[in-house]
């Protein structure tokens, strides 16, 4: 039975239709109703309840992640769910597992680098889980440096096998999650050796275990890495470390797509760009950016009902105080982060349609766009992350003390999400990949190469480091065209300056070192400008629902114009905007930030969160808060026995000693 709802008050202020702000959350009617099918199936069963998780040791707790998988593979199989569905059920069971890796890495890199005979071999064997994989790539001594991998795989003309060895102990591969613990199989990612010269690095699938007892094959040593920061969080999951003594695996385990290796040992190129053995970091990438969203809105879901709920301060004549949330400066924390949310979800959704479209194009050959698509998911991949872990940690605080609490949900999400912003590429190794990028095609603009995609504003380099904002206004910060040249043209100067400063090196990479810190604010200037740019084109579509457009349109504004304050030097010192109109700016933005504040709670319940999925006593979506509070503390271990264990060891001879001293 439902019980009070102590937020309906606000949900009474409410101005648009939330139920179609819902659908344009999920991206479509049918992903909502698919979605929202499978939190509910997830919520409602007992076998994936989270309570006390954190509670657990190490070894509890990994074994309770085992049943939870095993469970919800049971109830894929036994409702017939198709993968679209399967992949929303894990995701709310919501808990890191070996099955993420399996899934999300170990299928993708044998769909994109297997030839058609090794996908054929391998992908029915993992899509029915007869095979557990992972994905080993990142070694002891190097992540970031791919090159820089050890491992060695030697082919064996001779019996028409690798041999994949671990050299040094720093070429141990090290981190892969899944592997210390349950991965039977893996990708291997190693140095190609045939007939004693080096090929680089490609991908092996190998063995690691028995499919009979599960004991590793014989010259493989494999373990878990140990334990990581958070209690619960990452811990559910065993990322491992494993060696390699001389293991042989047939040649047709190596993933040929890019590079086939004859019986003879010959090494022969296909049409297929090196690059593509990277393919699965972008597929993962882009992936990321999505879950970026997810995640960011969930903390905000909780640090926005809890600032409803939250009261301090300004009662008058013994009325009620104010709500924490109408304080200006916590609407200036949170709403930014309210909008982050959003136009995280719509990057993302637009970067999902850019993924599929470089996939067509590389199935016809077209490789053209390969450079765009790198630049985009690493670019995006290291903003949206960046951001959202920040905000996380934000919003425990826009919690006050008891987002501090495991209660809150807060503390666990931070430590779960963190990672984030290293796993899959460090995020600034990954905007410096973006700077070669906006270097290269800065390069180019004089050979008359015309840029394209996101870049295509660099083409009118000439305009914009010439143009002038024309804002008189507060009201013209709300023109689209008017924030997007103030986003292109600040990029575009930033981008030109690291230019000009670049070509004053002799040695291209040398400069590139020294100017490393001022590129990396250029290709987070022109990431902005993405996620502007694609939040803008979202407006433009034809949005139903009463209102929906007009707070999406105030999202938007709030995004941009929050961004434009934090990164008002970058703006100011490019010379895109004056001081005058900066200050118009920001009041522009305390107007938004009035216009959100009624909406402010249906526009976290569009993210149709369940209480099970958000896992916090905070953001409950009835704000019971108080009572919740109290039963939960209630739970705890220490709260077993009134006296606690240690009394009659430590504290009844300290204060018998204490006794004895004042009596002396
Ligand atoms: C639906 C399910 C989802 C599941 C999600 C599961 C999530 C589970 C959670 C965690 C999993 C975490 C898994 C991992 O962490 S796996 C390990 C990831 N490791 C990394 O990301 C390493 C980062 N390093 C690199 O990517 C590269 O080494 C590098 C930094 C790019 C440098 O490489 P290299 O030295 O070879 O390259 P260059 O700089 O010399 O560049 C050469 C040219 O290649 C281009 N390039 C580089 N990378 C790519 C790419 N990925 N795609 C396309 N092109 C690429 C680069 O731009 C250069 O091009 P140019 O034209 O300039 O020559
Ligand atoms: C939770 C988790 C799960 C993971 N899962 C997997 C997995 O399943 N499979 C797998 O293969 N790997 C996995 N990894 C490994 C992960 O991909 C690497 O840790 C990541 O790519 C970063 O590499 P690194 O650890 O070598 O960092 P490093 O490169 O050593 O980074 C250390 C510091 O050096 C800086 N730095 C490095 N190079 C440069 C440079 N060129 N210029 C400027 N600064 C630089 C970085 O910015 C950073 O500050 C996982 C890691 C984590 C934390």
């Amino acid at each position: 039975m439902k019980g009070v709802d102590h937020l309906a008050h606000e949900r009474n202020k409410t101005e648009f239709d939330v139920d179609a702000m819902k659908i344009v959350w999920a991206g479509s009617r049918h992903a909502f109703e698919l979605s929202d099918r499978m939190a509910r199936l997830v919520a409602s069963d007992p076998a994936f309840q989270k309570d006390g998780r954190i509670r657990l040791g190490r070894k509890e707790l990994f074994k309770n992640t085992l049943r939870k998988a095993a469970h919800a593979w049971k109830r894929i199989l036994e409702l017939h769910l198709t993968e679209e569905e399967a992949g929303w059920l894990r995701n709310f069971v919501d808990e890191p597992s070996f099955t993420d890796l399996h899934w999300g890495m170990f299928v993708p890199a044998i769909k994109g680098q297997g030839t058609d005979e090794q996908q054929q071999k391998w992908l029915p064997l993992a899509y029915k889980m007869q095979i557990i994989g992972s994905y080993a790539q990142t070694e002891l001594g190097h992540g970031s440096n791919v090159q820089g991998l050890e491992t060695t795989a030697t082919f064996d003309p001779e019996t028409d096998e690798f041999v994949i060895h671990s050299p040094t102990l720093t070429s141990s591969k090290w981190w892969p999650g899944g592997l210390g613990k349950v991965s039977t199989h893996a990708i291997v990612y190693a140095r190609l050796i045939t007939n004693g010269q080096e090929h680089g690095v490609h991908g092996f699938i190998v063995q690691l275990r028995s499919l009979d007892d599960h004991m590793p094959i014989p010259g493989i040593t494999i373990g878990d890495i140990g334990m990581k920061f958070g209690n619960g969080a990452y811990n559910t999951m065993d990322n491992g470390v494993l060696t390699f003594d001389h293991i042989r695996i047939p040649r047709n385990q190596m993933l040929m797509r890019v590079l086939q290796v004859t019986r003879e040992g010959k090494c022969v190129k296909s049409n297929v760009p090196r690059q593509l053995i990277y393919g699965t970091m972008v597929f993962v990438r882009q992936t990321i950016v999505a879950d970026a969203s997810t995640a960011l809105a969930r903390a905000v879901c909780i640090a926005t009902r809890y600032s409803a709920v939250r009261r301090q301060f300004g009662s008058q004549d013994g009325g009620m105080e104010t709500q924490v949330i109408d304080y200006k400066t916590q609407q200036s924390r949170l709403f930014p982060l309210l909008a982050s949310a959003y136009a995280f979800r719509f990057v993302g959704e637009w970067l999902k349609w850019l993924y599929t479209d470089v996939t067509q194009r590389l199935q016809a050959n077209d490789f053209s766009i390969l450079p765009e698509a790198h630049a985009c998911t690493a670019g995006l991949k290291s903003l949206t992350t960046t951001a959202t872990a920040d905000a996380i940690e934000e919003c425990r605080k826009l919690c006050g003390g008891h987002g501090y609490l495991c209660a809150s949900g807060l503390p666990e999400l931070f430590a779960v999400y963190v990672p984030a912003c290293t796993y899959e590429g460090d995020n600034v190794v990954l905007l410096l990949q973006v700077a070669r990028f906006l270097m290269k095609t800065v390069s180019q603009l004089g050979s008359g190469k015309k840029p394209v995609g996101t870049t295509a504003y660099l083409g009118r380099v000439q305009d914009l480091l010439q143009c002038c904002c024309d804002v008189q206004t507060a009201e013209d910060w709300l023109k689209p065209s008017v924030v997007l040249e103030a986003f292109e043209a600040r990029s575009a100067r930033m981008c030109v300056a690291r230019a000009q400063n670049l070509s004053k090196f002799e040695n291209p990479e040398d400069g590139f070192a020294e100017l490393s810190a001022d590129l990396v604010e250029a290709s987070v200037a022109h990431c902005q400008l993405i996620v502007v740019s694609k939040f803008i084109d979202k407006l433009q579509q034809d949005i139903p629902g009463k209102g929906v457009n007009r707070q999406l349109q105030n999202l938007c504004y709030i995004y941009a114009l929050n961004l434009l304050h934090k990164y008002l030097g970058d703006f100011l010192s490019t010379g895109c905007i004056t001081p005058k109109q900066a200050s118009l700016a920001n009041d522009q933005l305390r107007s938004l930030y009035s216009q959100i504040r009624p909406n402010a709670i249906a526009l976290v319940d569009a993210f149709n969160y369940t209480d099970h999925y958000l896992g916090s006593v905070l953001g409950r979506y009835d704000g019971n808060v108080y009572p919740k509070l109290y039963e939960e503390a209630w739970k705890d271990p220490l709260n077993d026995s009134v006296v606690p264990d240690g009394y009659h060891e430590y504290i009844h001879p300290m204060l018998k000693q204490q006794l004895r001293n004042a009596r002396l």
